[in-house]
């Protein structure tokens, strides 16, 4: 996708790709999917991720038909920042080297115009991580995907002494009031992950009801499912309630079709991708299970 055809969508939200008020979640799901896939290039997604999901985050992009670039110098970030569809911020390997750089990166994306997609792991782990993750809420993500724990721990604005990790201590809709709540408070799509994705912008909320358990058993599942929302908003800029349910729904089916052939965490991340890879139209209208929650 040019820069042409990215301001087109941006000015015209009315588009095959996101006329969705006349089409059914699932149809939407494929229909963000495709238009990923069917770009004239490949959704150029710049991801300054942790060092543990380097590779299954640039995997599931190239997967779901976009491409990664995992670019974290700040000196690279003025040239190259401005050139991306979407920029993809994940905290899970903070250090304070590292910070400056996503902060400079999530600034110049705001300049362009560029989405960007904020994944706070283990935001309560210290206060360190947790101020980090704060000072990256108020420059304005799009969309900020985490597991209940982290969406809590940020809404609640203290680090938790009971924090374990990455890891959920809580149900995805143990935080759904705290979703909607930061959605409001920082203008922005809010996603919490777990056995149902909830999805809010501070008044609607939508839950995917897609993947299975085995995902938790694979580290960095969270993280890539952040880039695919990335990767999402970057084709649907206008729409990115509609491209975050879309993207968790997605690779939720991946995950689903994934299962029927592997035989544990290990097979399961291999199918996951190819999964995604093949992923068909009659799979997506079939399996996407995406509804309104009261
Ligand atoms: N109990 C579950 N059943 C089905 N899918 C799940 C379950 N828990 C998590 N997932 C899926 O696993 C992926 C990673 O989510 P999660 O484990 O909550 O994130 P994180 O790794 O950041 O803690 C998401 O696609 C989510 O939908
Ligand atoms: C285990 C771990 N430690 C620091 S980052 C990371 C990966 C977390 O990935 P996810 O949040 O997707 O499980
Ligand atoms: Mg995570």
């Amino acid at each position: 996708m040019d820069d042409e055809t990215l301001n087109q969508r941006r000015q015209q939200p009315k588009t095959a790709a996101n006329d969705e008020k006349s089409e059914s979640w699932a149809q939407l799901a494929w229909t963000h999917l495709e238009c990923v896939r069917n770009s004239s290039s490949p959704p150029l997604i710049q991801c300054i991720t942790n060092l543990v999901s380097m590779d299954l985050v640039a995997n599931v992009l190239l997967s779901a038909g976009a491409s990664p670039a995992m670019i974290h110098s700040i000196e690279e970030i003025p040239e190259f920042t401005p050139k991306v569809h979407a920029l993809y911020i994940n905290v899970g390997t903070l250090t304070l080297a590292w910070l400056p750089a996503m902060k400079k990166a999530a600034a110049v994306a705001n300049e362009s115009k560029r989405p960007w997609v904020l994944d706070p792991v283990a935001a309560g782990a210290s206060a360190f991580r947790l101020k980090a993750c704060l000072e990256l809420l108020t420059l304005g993500p799009t969309v900020v995907r985490g597991n209940g724990s982290e969406i809590l721990v940020l809404f609640n604005g203290s680090a938790n002494a009971n924090f374990k990790g990455a890891d959920s201590m809580h149900e995805s809709t143990d935080a759904i009031e705290a979703a909607k709540s930061l959605a409001r408070t920082y203008g922005c799509i809010v996603a919490v992950s777990g056995a149902v994705d909830i999805v809010t912008d501070g008044e609607r909320v939508v839950g995917a009801k897609n993947g299975v358990p085995m995902l938790q058993k694979i580290t960095a599942t969270g993280c890539a499912v952040t880039a695919l929302i990335a990767a999402f908003v970057a084709v649907t800029p206008s729409q990115p309630f509609e491209a975050t349910a879309a993207a968790l729904s997605v690779f939720g089916i991946a995950g689903e079709l994934g299962m029927c052939s592997a035989g544990g965490p290990g097979s399961l991340r291999m199918h996951l991708i190819d999964a995604l890879h093949s992923l068909d139209r009659t799979a997506v209208l079939q399996r996407a299970n995406i509804a309104n929650v009261s």
